[in-house]
């Protein structure tokens, strides 16, 4: 049977009398690759926010990994990683040394660390980078290296908002790689963008207006239900009608 990982009913959160984001009920299952997409203001990073226990909700519920976003918001962050586009990687470290600093924060043992080390290494290509200060790569390999950190603990779900931000589709095709073998690999991945090829990656896709979900679906079932030939043009319809816009 499939298990269900993130789990909300009617979550909101208000910021004074702005309801950013207004009463969103979704699950989404263990492995699934699920986006979270939106027009700018929609209320995407708020939501997420709420997901990973570091924003309080005004209202709703919600449960991730089986804990509660208002009580166990400790236990969350133990069992989830994330990755902003303002990654979490120290520029003056090698790569190396990230490894080992974050292997170190999410508690695996040396042996662990080594491990992990030399395994990232391999599926990453950086063998000849270990040893380079981060803040000397490349910005695609950057964010690779960081996704690999955010998961170095094999947490039941990942969080990305905006993982791919500035690369081309290419680089970016091979970050989704990634994406693809830790949700083989039973991880969940709940990931924000605006880039409309990520969309289709994705096994199902929530479309977020003013604060509201509007859609929920497979890539191919919202095509077809709007009709259209692309998610570009089912975020086009969706997103039109939206009075928000970030500042
Ligand atoms: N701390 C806050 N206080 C007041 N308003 C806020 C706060 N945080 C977010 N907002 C507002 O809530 C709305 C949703 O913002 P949010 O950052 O969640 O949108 P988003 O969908 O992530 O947008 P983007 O794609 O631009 O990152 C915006 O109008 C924003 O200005």
């Amino acid at each position: 049977m499939s298990e269900i990982v993130i789990k909300t009913e009617q979550l909101t959160k208000r910021f004074g009398d702005f309801i950013a984001t207004n009463a969103i009920t979704f699950e989404v299952q263990k492995g699934e690759i699920f986006g979270f997409l939106g027009a700018n203001g929609a209320g995407k990073t708020t939501a997420m926010r709420m997901l990973c226990g570091l924003s309080t909700p005004s209202s709703g519920k919600a449960k991730i990994a089986g804990f509660d976003v208002y009580h166990e918001t400790e236990k969350i962050k133990k069992n989830i990683g994330y990755m902003s586009q303002k990654f979490s990687l120290y520029e003056d470290l090698t790569v190396k040394e990230n490894i080992q600093f974050f292997g170190g924060i999410y508690g695996l043992s040396d042996r662990e660390i080594a491990e992990k080390t030399q395994m990232m290494s391999r599926t990453l290509g950086l063998e000849t980078a270990m040893n380079k200060m981060v803040g000397d790569l490349p910005l695609g390999w950057k964010q690779k290296l960081a996704f690999s950190v955010a998961i170095i603990h094999q947490p039941k779900i990942v969080f990305l908002d905006e993982p791919t931000g500035g690369v081309d589709p290419v680089t970016r095709r091979q970050f989704w790689d990634l994406i693809y073998q830790a949700a083989e690999d039973g991880i969940t991945v709940f990931v924000t963008t605006h880039y409309m090829d990520e969309a289709e990656y994705c096994d199902r896709i929530s479309m977020m207006v003013d604060g509201e979900i509007k859609a929920l679906d497979s890539p191919k079932a919202l095509k077809e239900s709007f009709n259209v030939s692309s998610m570009d043009e089912v975020f086009y319809q969706l997103a039109r009608a939206a009075t928000r816009s970030s500042d």
